[in-house]
């Protein structure tokens, strides 16, 4: 393809896709990494014709200094976005973004009696803060991969064709006898691009560079939005699913799941039981105590059930003291060994808060599910009549229907 051509959709696209990543800025409530991500496809855009300006202006402080500067500012403001997307209530500021341009821009400053090392420079700056991005997009949890494996990919290929480029042009640079070549496979680049865009002698390291520039802004277009979508859409089944204060499923989510086990056991035959565990006496350890300690006393429990139980089972908070197990694939002589155990570790110390020590006991209703139970809601109303007769018969201990 023409060069200049592909130059001229590139800087278009970001142009676009800066409006594009605006857009979303206004609709996503103004979440902030969108306005770094779209100002920082303008400022590329700014960089590239600035650079390209080089072809008609002899003023290298602008053409040289400030182009790669700007082209430097683009993807730091893609960092900063990947920084705010993963702490987005951070309060890490701007300063470090802020004293690393200062030091560039000084850097650079320096260089300029040389201004043709400026670009190598640039590129390997460039490739410096590529780093800095997929670093951060590693550590980014998602249950969706794809979005961030391709930006990763796309980050690294850019890595290394930054890189490439940069020691071309070094190479280029200490081989004074061939300076023009410098000048073709520049960076900031553009400009000698369109320069020498009407030889035959182009560079087909500058056809890499920009093609590698054209998948990565295709990518970002699409994949940075993808990944902010993703995880807003995992927060979202979180909240739906999730108790906040005890990070178990909630009774919403027990419901589905556990109901599932149940027709899975139905279809395959197999045994199930369901435990409702209720506190022994809640009330009196949040009037004794306090709500914020009955709330830790909760997440206690819950923790505890949790780590007496296999993978498999699932463990819920269905109510304020009451959490229900399913128990899939365990018989009634299990379930109540189960009941028994989980009794005795709650009950076994004072639970030591603070400088308090309290007292914590479960009671415990089980069943086991036969044919008579046609859904999981008989299920679940036996569990309840056995937890009310735990609880009429002192408590503390485990009744089975
Ligand atoms: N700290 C805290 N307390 C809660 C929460 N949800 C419910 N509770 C309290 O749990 C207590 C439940 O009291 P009751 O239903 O009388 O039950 P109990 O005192 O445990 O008595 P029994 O169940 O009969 O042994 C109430 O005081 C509620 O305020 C919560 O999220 N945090």
């Amino acid at each position: 393809m023409h060069l200049p051509t592909l130059i001229g959709i590139i800087l278009l696209l970001n142009l676009i896709l800066g409006g594009l990543l605006m857009v979303i800025y206004q609709l996503r409530l103004k979440q902030r990494c969108f306005l770094y991500w779209a100002i920082s496809c303008w400022i590329f855009v700014a960089g590239g014709l600035v650079a390209a300006a080089r072809s008609y202006v002899d003023m290298p402080w602008l053409t040289h200094w400030f182009a790669s500067l700007l082209l430097i500012a683009a993807p730091l403001l893609a960092v900063k976005g990947i920084q705010h997307f993963r702490a987005p209530r951070s309060t890490q500021g701007w300063r470090s973004q802020i004293v690393l341009m200062l030091v560039i821009a000084l850097g650079l400053a320096a260089l300029y009696p040389v201004y043709t090392w400026i670009s190598p420079i640039t590129s390997i700056l460039i490739a410096g803060l590529f780093i800095w991005a997929l670093y951060l997009l590693l550590n980014i949890k998602s249950s969706m991969q794809l979005p961030q494996q391709l930006l990763c990919m796309f980050f690294s290929l850019h890595v290394v064709t930054m890189l490439l480029q940069a020691g071309s042009m070094l190479v280029s640079l200490v081989n004074v006898s061939e300076p023009t070549s410098a000048m073709q496979i520049d960076a900031g680049v553009i400009a000698s691009a369109v320069v020498e865009s009407s030889s035959a002698t182009m560079s087909s390291m500058l056809y890499i560079t920009f093609i590698s520039h054209l998948l990565l802004t295709t990518t970002t277009a699409l994949m940075f939005p993808l990944l902010v979508f993703s995880k807003t859409e995992e927060q979202l089944v979180e909240l739906a699913n999730i108790d906040d204060l005890t990070k178990l499923f909630n009774r919403r989510a027990f419901f589905k799941d556990a109901d599932k086990q149940f027709h899975q056991a139905r279809k395959n035959k197999s045994a199930m039981c369901v435990l409702m565990v209720d506190l022994d006496y809640f009330k009196d350890v949040n009037d004794t105590w306090g709500h914020a300690i009955g709330d830790e006393c909760l997440r206690w429990v819950a923790k505890t059930l949790k780590q007496e139980l296999r993978d498999t089972d699932i463990v819920a908070r269905v109510g304020g003291e009451e959490f229900a197990i399913s128990l899939p694939g365990v018989d009634f002589e299990l379930a109540h060994l189960l009941s028994k155990r989980l009794c005795k570790r709650i009950a076994e110390a004072p639970l030591q808060l603070e400088e308090h020590s309290i007292p914590l006991s479960i009671s415990i209703g089980g069943v086991l599910c036969t044919s008579k139970h046609k859904d999981f809601h008989s299920l679940l109303s036996d569990a309840d009549k056995a937890l009310y007769l735990a609880k009429e018969n002192g408590r503390n201990q485990a009744v089975f229907a």
